[in-house]
């Protein structure tokens, strides 16, 4: 198969297809022969939903999510570039979420064969004019977004520097995850690691001690972590294993409960249903010369635990 463009054989239009959300955006539903599907909306080149082969759905999205552009929606992955939180002039997250992203049909080849069966789609996000004023550099962003055969979740970022002065981005796949209760959450991989810590003004502390567990708000930026963390959810019986590359940094992130009755499109109890953890880069932001290309992966698995 050509992984360069999407091929319209049968196999492939079952592996993917596109309707419209009740907002007119269109909606691209990823299915692998296991039975596993995603739904990405073009609306912020966002995943919206992940299942496994039980139809069992795998990532939050909240009661209140407001789903019309350019509202970002609170639900799934929706990816935070050029900037993350308020770290800089733009809207908080920067504005990739908020856009209308175009299914590119005939994308750059990548370097690795990343296609692992049909059910793939990608997207392309380029500045309009408006996005120049507040942000005034030519970029294009093409992010592919796979389920492999075995049902992992992969997105792959390529950022190029289309323009004749470099400038430099932060980025983060805000990654909501579906948990049974945060109190049954234990996050492995981050402990000993320095972070940054959004509710004490982005100062550095030291994590002590073993696994994150949650019994209060956190907002962390934690820097240079491993290629691979774990979120168990020890309830459900469930693990969620996330591979990053390009992506030194994760970001964990609950409101907890006084936060969450702040957040609009939120429910008051939601808070304990999610965690997000994303692979990102923040602490240090990716520098791109005219005419450099950046690319980050990170691979979502949902795995059954003992
Ligand atoms: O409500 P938003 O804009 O989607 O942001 C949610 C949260 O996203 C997290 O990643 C940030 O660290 C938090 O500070 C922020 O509150």
């Amino acid at each position: 198969m050509n992984c360069s463009s999407l091929v319209r054989d049968q196999s492939a239009k079952d592996a993917v297809k596109i309707t419209k959300d009740k907002n007119g955006v269109d909606l691209v539903t990823l299915q692998n022969p296991r039975g596993f599907t995603a739904q990405v909306s073009l609306h912020g080149g966002q995943v919206l939903s992940w299942k496994n082969e039980r139809g069992e759905e795998l990532l939050f999205r909240s009661s209140k999510a407001n789903s019309k552009p350019p509202a970002a929606v609170r639900a799934g992955i929706p990816i935070c570039f050029p900037q993350f939180g308020n770290r800089g002039s733009l809207e908080q997250h920067g504005f990739a979420r908020n856009r209308i992203w175009e299914i590119d049909y005939n994308p750059p080849p990548l370097h690795r064969n990343e296609c692992d069966g049909k059910a793939f789609i990608d997207l392309l996000l380029k500045p309009s004019e408006e996005d120049m004023r507040i942000w005034p550099h030519s970029f294009e962003f093409r992010l592919r977004v796979l389920l492999t055969c075995d049902g992992a979740l992969k997105l792959i970022s390529r950022i190029r520097n289309i323009g004749c002065k470099a400038f430099s981005f932060s980025i983060a796949y805000h990654t909501y995850f579906l948990v049974s209760d945060i109190s049954e959450v234990r996050v492995e991989g981050l402990e000993t690691l320095d972070y940054l810590d959004n509710l004490h003004h982005k100062e550095r502390f030291t994590e002590q001690g073993d696994a994150l567990t949650f019994e209060t708000e956190v907002d962390r930026v934690y820097v240079g972590s491993p290629h691979m963390v774990g979120v168990f959810d020890h309830e459900k019986r469930r693990t969620f294993v996330i591979r990053k590359e390009g992506l030194p940094d994760a970001v964990v992130w609950n409101p907890w409960e006084k936060k969450a009755r702040t957040i609009q499109d939120m429910g008051d109890e939601e808070y304990r249903q999610t965690i997000c953890v994303d692979g990102a880069a923040v602490e240090k932001p990716i520098k791109l010369k005219p005419g450099e290309e950046w690319t980050g992966r990170l691979e979502l698995s949902a795995l059954p635990s003992l």
